[in-house]
């Protein structure tokens, strides 16, 4: 069981268009822990599209395209705006291993090893992602089925009794400094790019 502190619902106004979000604060036993958030539009539908995001504070805010995360963001949150649903920002940076493994993970990416290979260097798993707080969220906001937007087969199957009744694909054009990145999600981690 996990205890969550939750937020007041604000108006968020963005380029893409008007959002409400709302806070979710893990609460651990030693004191606080990761905060999310949902970004949602006014007229959710008892299917609405989601977008769970996993943190990419590089990709995100920086404008990194070492990744594909800031595009894909970028492309929920134009989707969305339009369409309606919501998004999940799941404050699980680097796969979960933190910004300062991320960092360590980059520079021995730099080194040649690819972004498996790197995170196995740093001891960790491929992915050490966990989805209990996304299914307390969609749990919160009464959302029993879902339209996933992603291309990880592995979040289709993380989110408990969520019934996902459909995939929409959230696939950005490649750079030369991503291909790489992709070609490993693709062969490695069997997203479906
Ligand atoms: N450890 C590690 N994490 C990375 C690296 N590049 C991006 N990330 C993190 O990977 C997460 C995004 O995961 P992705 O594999 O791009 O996509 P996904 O969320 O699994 O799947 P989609 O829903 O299809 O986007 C974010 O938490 C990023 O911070 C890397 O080289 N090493
Ligand atoms: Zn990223």
């Amino acid at each position: 069981m996990i205890t969550i502190d939750i937020s007041q619902i604000a108006t968020l106004p963005t380029k893409y268009g008007i959002f409400k979000i709302q806070a979710f604060k893990e609460v651990t036993k030693n004191g606080e822990g990761k905060e999310h958030l949902a970004i949602f539009t006014d007229n959710l539908s008892d299917e609405p599209i989601v977008r769970v995001h996993s943190e990419c504070l590089t990709g995100d805010a920086l404008g990194s395209v070492k990744c594909d995360c800031g595009e894909q963001l970028q492309y929920a949150l134009e989707l969305i705006a339009k369409e309606g649903g919501m998004i999940i920002y799941h404050r699980q940076e680097g796969r979960n291993i933190g910004l300062l493994n991320k960092v360590n993970a980059y520079a021995l990416q730099d080194a040649g090893f690819n972004t498996v290979e790197a995170n196995h260097q740093l001891g960790f798993k491929a992915d050490e992602r966990t989805y209990e707080v996304v299914e307390f969220i969609l749990h919160h906001f009464g959302i029993k089925k879902l339209k996933l937007l992603t291309n990880n087969p592995k979040k289709i199957e993380s989110l408990g009794d969520i019934e996902i009744i459909e995939r929409l694909p959230i696939q950005i054009t490649p750079n030369p400094h991503n291909e790489g990145y992709l070609q490993v999600k693709k062969d490695q981690m069997g997203h479906l790019l």
